[in-house]
């Protein structure tokens, strides 16, 4: 059989290589080159770029891993020296391959083959730690990382969403800030719904898509259509989808494999590394790379992978799973290494030497200089700014989507409004009808720890729950260049802030008439701005030990910790006069402190004529009770002006701290 052979730049050459071709044949017709009539590209001035038809080619890809040189103290003499450095580990081998436009390329092998190594690669991804050599090129252009995120799409393995939304406003989010700045409001809406349909997701649109062991949500299948649905919004002509069927059942497989088919049947080009398919999602595979030990054991036509291993003495049962077939006959099993080992190394030689090899070494694009022009200058707009929305547009996006998690997200409204009148009515109830006496002195001064602690308690930890939850989406919509640190976290802050104005306003409204306590009406609403700061100290502080701290556990260790020495020295415990000079720093930055000689002067100023018994030693009005506590009336104002100064520096560290942990994953 003739096979078409594309050759250095462009030309054909009839090729009769004396069998047939196990694997492919491109024309070029098939192959967009420079020299192919008609717009092979477009790009806008907002900085996307978009390719008719995407053919990705990688050839002779090798990547070790990088050798750490490591060292050790000597323990008598405390001297450095240098162990032996290991052998450099080749993880990948000479791995070339193509995935073309209209196709499927799976890349399978068994654990340990290289699959995820090269999916990296291919996507510039967590390659830090390997040296890579071999070319990546877009339709004959090499590329790098930039210019591949400007034409594809990665979905990656596990499925991170915001968990309160629907697929609808968690795609509208997606196409507010990732669709090109052309498109108007009404068009990205449409886009919307355009999606929705196309992957099948019409009837979960408006169903919560869940948070697991929280929220009951979407399925399993029906989340990964949605990410893939994410990616599919701003159009791009490749998709590398890493293992996107893993966690699914055999049935919502073969359901999202079809989703990407239809995909490269509109021209798409679909990479995806895939764990053992069943037999009737392998059959809608284009091509197959199967890899082995890091080299490939083939390449080509899916459907004449077993006619191949047939010719090479490895014949497929017909009862057996092709997928499964070939991932046993690779695979390196630990009892039977040595042997596992030669079979592999055995069928990636021959390999080497198939006329698919060949034909695949032989595949050449013409130079396109104009696209490798457009690539260049697109990447540097993008390089410079990676947003595609403005910045208010960014805030405005956040916003919208952080008020509706404040709204629906269990955590942050019901459960904390549950929790603010269940306290407020306890704490109203503990300290009862307080009267003008001396008992109420000891009770009043207990009940204003009691609504500081419960204030900062119970703003602290949802805010560390939420943070956590959604911090992974963050890192990832970050990381794709959707919205910048400073906006997601300003939006974050507005939308959450009516939750700490209303619900400390709601515990003080409770707590303050029911223990009786100043029954001026301005002190009410003095009680009410104190309780406001000392709750957003509270979540500004949650915030700080969660950005500055390395996993939710650690945070959840910590936090308390932190917050002891806080509430020592804040005036309940110890006198604020008695605390020793080497802790005095730790009094101006606690909150207890602050609140409590704001919420005492707000209570006890002008009080005259406390209830005495005869004949006992007694605190006579408010001004003596604040002296007992060490609270001067002139630092009212202060106290609250360092509540304000509070929240606005634990805020900006925890904004530092969010900054870091961006700079940290990239
Ligand atoms: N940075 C690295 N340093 C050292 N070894 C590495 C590194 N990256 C990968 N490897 C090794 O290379 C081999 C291939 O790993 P890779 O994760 O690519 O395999 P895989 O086919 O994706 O396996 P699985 O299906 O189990 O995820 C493994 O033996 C792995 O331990």
């Amino acid at each position: 059989m003739s096979v078409k052979r594309q050759t250095v730049q462009g030309q054909v050459a009839d090729d009769n290589p004396g069998h047939d071709n196990q694997g492919f044949d491109y024309s070029q017709s098939d192959l967009p080159n420079a020299a192919n009539s008609g717009r092979r590209f477009t790009s806008t001035k907002s900085g996307s770029i978009h390719l008719n038809q995407v053919y990705y080619t990688w050839n002779d890809i090798n990547a070790v891993a990088k050798v750490e040189k490591e060292s050790f103290k000597l323990p008598c003499f405390g001297k450095k020296s240098d162990i032996p450095p290991k052998e450099p580990k080749q993880i990948l081998k000479n791995v070339s391959g193509i995935a073309r436009a209209g196709e499927i390329l799976a890349i399978m092998g068994a654990s340990g083959a290289g699959k995820t190594s090269l999916l990296n690669i291919l996507t510039f991804r967590n390659t830090s730690s390997l040296n890579i050599s071999g070319t990546r090129m877009v339709n004959g252009v090499p590329i790098d990382a930039v210019q591949l995120t400007l034409i594809s799409a990665y979905i990656q393995q596990d499925d991170i969403f915001i968990g309160t939304l629907t697929p609808r406003e968690h795609l509208r989010f997606q196409a507010l800030l990732r669709m090109d700045k052309e498109f108007s409001y009404k068009e990205r809406m449409r886009k919307v719904d355009e999606v929705i349909k196309e992957m099948g997701l019409t009837g979960c649109a408006d169903t919560i898509i869940g948070i697991p062991g929280r929220i009951k949500g979407l399925s399993g299948g029906q989340q990964k259509r949605l990410s893939v649905a994410s990616e599919v919004l701003t159009d791009p002509q490749l998709l590398i989808c890493d293992e996107p069927t893993t966690g699914l059942d055999s049935f919502m497989a073969a359901n999202l494999v079809k989703t990407l088919k239809s995909l490269a049947n509109k021209g798409k080009t679909i990479i995806c590394t895939i764990h053992q398919p069943a037999s009737d999602t392998f059959a809608m595979f284009d091509k197959l790379l199967l890899m082995s030990e890091g080299r490939v054991a083939y390449y080509g036509d899916a459907k004449k992978a077993p006619t191949y291993f047939s010719s090479i003495g490895y014949p497929c049962p017909e009862t057996y799973n092709p997928a499964d077939f070939y991932i046993h006959t690779l695979a390196i099993r630990v009892d039977n290494a040595e042997e596992c080992l030669q079979r592999s190394k055995a069928i990636c030689d021959k390999y080497d030497e198939s006329d698919n090899a060949k034909a695949l070494k032989a595949t050449a694009f013409s130079k396109d200089d104009e696209l490798s022009k457009a690539l260049k200058e697109v990447a540097k707009k993008r390089q410079k700014s990676p947003y595609k929305a403005s910045w208010f547009a960014q805030f405005r996006a956040c916003f919208w989507r952080s008020s509706i998690t404040v709204r629906k997200d269990p955590l942050v409204l019901k459960v904390q409004l549950i929790q603010t009148i269940f306290l407020s009515l306890v704490i109203g109830l503990i300290y009862f009808g307080q009267e003008n006496d001396q008992e109420s002195i000891q009770n009043i001064s207990g009940c204003i720890f009691m609504i500081i602690a419960n204030l900062t308690f119970s703003s602290i930890f949802p805010v560390t729950n939420v943070f956590w939850s959604e911090l992974p989406v963050f890192m990832r919509e970050h990381f794709n260049g959707m919205y910048r640190t400073d906006t997601y976290y300003l939006a974050k802050t507005f939308a959450e802030l009516p939750v700490y104005l209303i619900l400390p306003a709601i515990f003080i409204s409770i707590s303050y008439w029911m223990v009786g306590l100043n029954d001026d009406i301005d002190r009410f609403f003095i009680a009410v701005g104190t309780a406001v700061l000392v709750a957003n100290v509270g979540s500004s502080f949650g915030y700080m030990a969660s950005t500055v701290t390395p996993s939710f556990e650690t945070t959840m260790a910590l936090a308390p910790v932190m917050i002891t020495p806080f509430m020592l020295f804040g005036g309940s415990f110890l006198n604020k006069d008695s605390i020793p000079v080497y802790f005095i720093w730790l009094k101006y930055l606690s909150w207890f402190l602050y609140g409590n000689e704001a919420l005492s002067i707000n209570q006890w100023k002008g009080i005259k004529n406390i209830t005495c018994e005869e004949g006992l030693a007694c605190i006579e009005d408010g001004n003596q009770v604040l002296d007992s506590l060490s609270f001067k009336e002139d630092n009212f104002g202060m106290s609250l002006a360092c509540l304000g100064g509070l929240i606005v520096v634990t805020r900006l560290i925890s904004y530092g701290g969010l900054v870091m942990k961006s700079r940290r994953s990239k």
